[in-house]
């Protein structure tokens, strides 16, 4: 085993390709060590507009200040797609409350009409919830979601090459309607939420590919590396997006990669914190195969995690569902009542 990771390392988009478009070497090696060893980096120079972020920021925490009857116009109990907005202390990690609420969104589409019984993850494809009254917030979580598109693009790109497979290797598997997911969370300081005592989320791996996150200042987040008992920081630092890797990156490199255990402490008593976490997920059909890994990475691939209370499945959409029907059982028997016993 390598040494075990104190700190989180930070990686630099703007400089990751050379003049002909090409992943430097130097890139390749901090992004493979970085996935393989940590399972969670920071990037920065990832190409938002100036201010961008903390206007984003800025605009949800005011959503979250608007009067409660407004919040629950957009009840995600009433989205077969749980989209919309949980209240405060009603998400369930670890069998847990959280003590946080957010608005879940994703790709806007029309449902489908008819979805076979085989596959009842189809029913997540559907519309979003946005307050009509406050038309910055659809705007500027639309709008951020189109850069995180392209960041996790690039950096999957970025991965792949790292682990010896063709830039595009994942591309099709996006192709046509990816259902990446879209978080605007706001964590209540410890108190608000008796159940939940310090915990802000608890520890949990994320569904899709890559996980990139922008978080506020006040900071909680906090990631435990493969094979590691300490858990460690990742501090806010201005100007980067958190990243880590989630199952169906663990599934298709049978562990090469991990998906990383991480959680959020509960802000202090009167502290408010805001995160807008960001999903790259693919199409909810895709089936995720293992890939033919290099020798000497294969050597150090740990096998996919067995956890009969987390089974990773290869069908993204039902790996995804998942997860949904875990967090949010009160949606979940709404909607699939004979999914959930
Ligand atoms: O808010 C954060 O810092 C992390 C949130 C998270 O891990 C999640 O929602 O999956
Ligand atoms: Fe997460």
């Amino acid at each position: 085993m390598s040494t075990p990771r104190t700190s989180v390392p930070i990686l630099d988009l703007a400089t990751a390709k050379d003049e002909k478009g090409q992943f430097t070497p130097a890139f390749l090696d901090a992004l493979r060590d970085a996935a393989h060893n940590v399972g969670f980096f920071q990037v920065i120079g990832y190409g938002g507009r100036p201010g961008q972020d903390q206007e984003l920021l800025n605009t949800v925490a005011e959503f979250f200040r608007l009067p409660l009857e407004d919040r629950l116009a957009l009840d995600n109990r009433s989205s077969a797609q749980f989209r919309g907005y949980t209240r405060l202390g009603t998400e369930v990690t670890q069998g847990r409350a959280d003590a946080r609420e957010q608005i879940d969104y994703g790709p806007d589409r029309e449902p489908l009409s008819d979805v076979p019984k085989d596959q009842p993850y189809l029913r997540l494809q559907g519309h979003n919830q946005w307050p009509a009254a406050y038309p910055e917030l659809e705007k500027a979580a639309m709008e951020w979601a189109e850069l995180m598109s392209r960041v996790g693009a690039e950096l999957l790109a970025g991965i792949s090459v790292a682990i010896g497979l063709p830039e595009d290797y994942f591309a099709e598997k996006f192709s046509g309607s990816p259902a990446w997911m879209g978080k605007l969370v706001h964590y209540v300081g410890s108190g608000l939420v008796p159940e939940a005592g310090d915990q802000g989320v608890g520890s949990h791996a994320d569904y899709g590919f890559v996980t990139l996150l922008l978080q506020d200042s006040v900071g909680g987040l906090e990631v435990k590396p493969y094979g590691q008992d300490e858990w460690i920081d990742v501090p806010p630092t201005p100007g980067a997006l958190v990243v880590n890797l989630g199952e169906m990156l663990e599934v298709a490199t049978d562990g090469y990669l991990m998906a990383t255990i991480h959680r959020v402490t509960a802000p202090p008593a009167d502290v408010d914190r805001y995160s807008v976490p960001f999903f790259w997920s693919p199409r909810l059909d895709a089936v995720i195969d293992k890939v033919e890994l290099p020798a000497e990475l294969a050597a150090e691939a740990r096998g996919v995690s067995d956890d009969p209370e987390n089974p990773m499945l290869s069908t993204y959409g039902e790996n995804v569902l998942k997860g949904w029907l875990r967090a949010h059982p009160e949606t979940a028997r709404l909607h699939y009542p004979e999914l959930v016993s």
